[in-house]
């Protein structure tokens, strides 16, 4: 008896809280849709989301400048990265009042499992490796087939080459198979001027994301591309200092060199961590790019190309068209997600 009538009062507060909230919000987007008829905004312009805070954004303006900005009522669920609309308002401030279509997302679960998206408008994906700590090619594998899944184009980027023995080593010969499957492969050091080249090219009029595991040198290397560094780590620090949310929030990084603009980051902790999520067993059979021409070509239409007899892909690995390690390494990850 009590404790249903504990859980009314508990129910009538929390329908309480929301419709506050609901009128709070009503309340703002009457008072910006007056505003707007009033011609107290101004024009529609692009603009892009560098960060995000709750119902505030960080939108980068046509001339590169932040403006903070507050989403009408009824927008929901934008993320760094997004292309938006916004208008204008008093004391530099701003209101996004359209999102444009997203090209690609980046999704990661959430506190309770959920895949929630992080990051917009994504062009590559680049997974980084390096000479020490050396890759277990299962890992390089589980990236490519997590990158597949999100249709964002991924890139292996191999650091620490200055610790490469002079013959390339095994190292050497594993990325040559990966290059020979399509991927892009380029090599970077931090330990000399020009080590950054190749990768600068890569970036190039690109928005890219960096992930792969500890301690190959992703921070190493962005600090390097965002020379801005004091900036960035002293923002980051703040907000933590505040307590918020923020550092695990995404934000969007322009790489300036000349007073060109040369590229684009999107970071977060978060978004570091890509790749160990989730995945299905389609997932994985669609992320190995070399089994394409063979799926949909066993005897069985419900082949799980184990032993099964007429398995294409067992006979691509027999005649040479499938490397053997890359097939060893698929069944890795398959079983993975069986346990
Ligand atoms: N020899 C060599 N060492 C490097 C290079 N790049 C980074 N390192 C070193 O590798 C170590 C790890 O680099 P980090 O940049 O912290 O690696 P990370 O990937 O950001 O690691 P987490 O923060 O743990 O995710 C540091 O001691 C770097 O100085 C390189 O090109 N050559
Ligand atoms: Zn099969």
């Amino acid at each position: 008896m009590s404790k249903r009538k504990l859980s009314r009062q508990q129910q009538w507060r929390v329908d309480k809280v929301q419709a506050e909230r609901a009128s709070r919000a009503e309340k703002r987007d009457v008072r910006d849709a007056e505003k707007l008829a009033a011609g107290e905004y101004g024009a529609e312009q692009p603009g892009r989301v560098m960060a995000h805070f709750g119902r505030t954004l960080e939108v980068r303006n046509a001339e590169g400048a932040p403006v903070r900005c507050h989403l009408r009522a009824n927008l929901e669920g934008m993320v760094t990265g997004d292309r938006v609309i916004w208008r204008a308002g008093q004391e530099g401030s701003g209101v996004v009042v359209a999102r444009e279509e997203r090209d690609t997302v980046l999704k990661r679960p959430d506190a309770r499992g959920q895949l929630k998206p992080v990051a917009a408008n994504i062009d590559q994906i680049l997974i980084v490796f390096a000479v020490e700590p050396a890759p277990h090619p299962n890992l390089i594998d589980r990236y490519l087939v997590a990158a597949e899944a999100t249709d964002i184009a991924p890139v292996l980027v191999l650091n620490k080459t200055d610790l490469l023995p002079e013959d390339g080593g095994e190292l050497g010969k594993l990325l040559e198979r990966y290059r020979a499957l399509g991927y892009p492969v380029v090599r970077t050091t931090t330990a000399d001027e020009a080590g950054l080249d190749a990768l600068r090219a890569q970036l190039e009029g690109r928005t890219s994301v960096f992930v792969g595991q500890s301690g190959v040198g992703k921070s190493s290397l962005i600090d390097l591309l965002l020379p801005d560094e004091s900036l960035r780590i002293g923002a980051l620090s703040e907000d933590s200092r505040k307590g918020t949310h923020t550092t695990t929030t995404a934000r969007l990084y322009t790489m300036n060199r000349d007073e060109v603009t040369d590229g684009e980051l999107i970071d977060s902790p978060g978004i570091r961590e890509f790749g160990l999520i989730h995945l299905t067993e389609q997932d994985v059979t669609d992320g190995f790019i070399e089994f394409r021409p063979f799926l949909g070509h066993c005897r069985f239409r419900d082949c799980r190309h184990r032993e099964e007899p007429g398995c294409a892909l067992l006979e691509a690995v027999e005649t040479g068209k499938i490397h053997p390690e890359r097939f060893a390494s698929y069944r890795r990850i398959l079983d993975s997600l069986d346990a």
